[in-house]
Parts: C-alpha cells; sequence; structure tokens
C-alpha cells in the first residue's frame, strides 16, 4: 500500500478499518474534549501593520499573551488573498487525485530531500499507522516544487512567499511582546534565510475514525507554523489538559507555536500540543507552513531570556537540521522530542 488515499480508492468499502491502523484506545478515549468549543485567541493581523503605534502595541501585547496562554491562535485580516489560499487548497488536492504512480516518484526519500510524500508519518517507527498522507516540501532557501500537477508551482510558490510575510511580521511582533528589539528573532534566527517546510496533510474520509488517527498529538519543530485547511474540522489543541476542537473562521490562518519557539525563549512561549483526528464524511486537507531558522544554526535559548536565579538555562543548544533529524527518527509522540534536550 503506497497511501491511505490508494487503500479507500481501491474499492475499500469494508465498515472495518485495517488492524493497522487502530490506535491503543488510550490514545483518544479517556481523554476529555471539550464540547463546548472554547474559543482560541483571535489577532486582528491589520493592527500589526496599520501604523496607529496604540492599536500596534495593543495587538503585540495579546500576540504575546496568546502565545503564553494557548500557543495557537488565529489571524484574520492578514492580506493573503482568499482566492490564492483556495488555489493552494485546490492544487493540493489535485496532487493527492494523481495517480499512485504520479506521486511515487516523491514517495520513501530521505527527509532533506526536497520533496518527499508519503503516508503516516515515519512508516519505519510509528507503531500504528495515521489515516494520512502527506507531500512535504522544502520551499525555502531554495525554491522546490513537484512538477505535476501543471498549477502547482506557481500557486505554492506565490501562497509560501505570502505565509513567509505573514509569519515574519508575526516573528516582529513576538520579539517585542518579549521586550525584545522587533528584528530580534529575524536577526537571532536568520529567519530571511530560514528554512520554510510546506507539508499537506491529506485525510481521506475513515469508516471507523473513532478508531484511527490523523495525527497524533505531537509538537511542530520550527518557530512559528501558520495552517490553513479545507474548513473540515479536525484539528485539536491540549489546552490546560483537555482538547480544544479548532474550528477556524472561513479565511483565516491559524498560527501556532513550535518547538524552537520555546526554545529560543528559554521556555516562556512553549509549543503546543495538538493532533488531527479523522472523519467519515470528506476528504480532509491541511496545509501548514513551518518557518524556522537556516537548518545548520544552532537554537538555543536568548541570553536576554536566561538569568542564573529565576530563569536558569532550560534547554541545550542543537542545530535545527539535528533536531529535525531526532524528530524525524522517533515516533511523533507529544513533546518527546523537546525532552530530549531539555537541561
Ligand atoms: O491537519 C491538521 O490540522 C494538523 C496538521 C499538523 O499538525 C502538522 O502538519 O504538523
Ligand atoms: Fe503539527
Amino acid at each position: 500500500m503506497y497511501s491511505v488515499k490508494g487503500l479507500v480508492d481501491s474499492g475499500f468499502h469494508q465498515s472495518a478499518i485495517p488492524s493497522k491502523f487502530i490506535i491503543a484506545s488510550s490514545s483518544q478515549e479517556d481523554d476529555t474534549v471539550l464540547s463546548q468549543e472554547e474559543a482560541i485567541p483571535t489577532i486582528d493581523f491589520s493592527l500589526l501593520t496599520s501604523g496607529d503605534p496604540v492599536q500596534r502595541s495593543k495587538v503585540i501585547q495579546d500576540i504575546g499573551n496568546a502565545c503564553r496562554d494557548w500557543g495557537i491562535f488565529m489571524v484574520i485580516n492578514h492580506g493573503v488573498q482568499e482566492k490564492l489560499m483556495d488555489d493552494m487548497v485546490k492544487a493540493s488536492k489535485s496532487f493527492f487525485d494523481m495517480s499512485e504512480e504520479e506521486k511515487g516518484e516523491y514517495n520513501g526519500k530521505q527527509l532533506f530531500d526536497p520533496i518527499r510524500s508519503g503516508t503516516s508519518f515515519n512508516v519505519l517507527v510509528d507503531k500504528s499507522l495515521f489515516w494520512r498522507d502527506y507531500l512535504k516540501v522544502h520551499v525555502h532557501p531554495h525554491v522546490n516544487s513537484p512538477k505535476k500537477p501543471a498549477c502547482y508551482r506557481e500557486i505554492s510558490q506565490e501562497y509560501c512567499k505570502r505565509a513567509r510575510d505573514v509569519a515574519s511580521e508575526l516573528l516582529k511582533g513576538i520579539s517585542m511582546s518579549l521586550g525584545l528589539e522587533e528584528n530580534y528573532i529575524d536577526k537571532a534566527m536568520e529567519v530571511e534565510f530560514g528554512s520554510q517546510l510546506l507539508v499537506v496533510n491529506f485525510y481521506p474520509p475513515c469508516p471507523q475514525p473513532e478508531l484511527a488517527i490523523g495525527m497524533p498529538p505531537h509538537s511542530d519543530h520550527g518557530l512559528l507554523t501558520l495552517l490553513i485547511q479545507n474548513q473540515l474540522g479536525g484539528l485539536q489543541v491540549l489546552h490546560n489538559g483537555k482538547w480544544v476542537p479548532i474550528n477556524p473562521l472561513p479565511n483565516s490562518i491559524l498560527v501556532n507555536t513550535g518547538d524552537h519557539m520555546e526554545i529560543l525563549t528559554n521556555g516562556k512561549y512553549k509549543s503546543v500540543v495538538h493532533r488531527a483526528m479523522v472523519n467519515n464524511k470528506a476528504n480532509r486537507i491541511s496545509i501548514a507552513t513551518s518557518h524556522g531558522p537556516p537548518l545548520d544554526k544552532v537554537v538555543s535559548p536568548a541570553q536576554e531570556l536566561v538569568d542564573t536565579e529565576f530563569h536558569p538555562i532550560a534547554y541545550h543548544g542543537i542545530t535545527y537540521r539535528e533536531y529535525l533529524e531526532l524528530q524525524q527518527s522517533n515516533e511523533l509522540n507529544g513533546k518527546s522530542c523537546l525532552d530530549r534536550i531539555r537541561v
């Protein structure tokens, strides 16, 4: 089997999913999921860039609170065209609609290969398989794109550029919310030359959604992840020990903190643990871009946020590349990767 989509398309009409997709019952059932949706913070991006200093300082404070209290927020008025976001979702769907042979060109490649498609997370170490196919493309500092579908390159290049611009503005706001100079994170992490990874997740309808999972609880690598989706719920974040389902407004962009934000801020802004549930009705597509430093940059806590008395250094320095290797070669399991570099 190449992909979950291949399995579903192969005329698999049984009501029971193959046993390798059944996750340990404790992973889902014992968790508390808030039925009443708790609202994640909303950030009006236009206030960050409007030039009004009062509004700007207010929104910077809101961003800081959102990073500290939630690790996820919904960005509205971000300036990325609705059509571009729709086109990105459609082009991504077209990628997964290609034949297994066409997608197979990118199958089973190495972590740092520019383009990689596959299923689950790392089939060599996953205890059970996830109900998820993916396309991963390293889109910055070197531009890459699958050759097919024909429209993909232009649309993804444009979308990824716009996502970088949004991330860059947000990182300025985050720097200031930490009491640092506006370009602090940009300079310290060399964001201009940084690594941007595009991850497209494709979750086909699952006949037994309660037994399977799209992506298990994990935190993302990188400083920030921007996420858009095709308006089907599935994402949940762990907040105060409970899973909160996230249903973003149409045309908004979800932003979450990654492990490198936690390392850089010496734990002040923690990466958020999240997971993707599956449904039995329709294909769900989510498109994430992670924004991090150059691969060979050593990331360690900012000296300005470390003091021996109250904020002792909490993480060992590690290059972004080594961190990605660590994450990819282990089971995706909560914050287990970050735990390895805690002091
Ligand atoms: O599909 C989603 O909503 C989440 C995807 C995700 O967590 C990821 O790509 O890291
Ligand atoms: Fe994630």
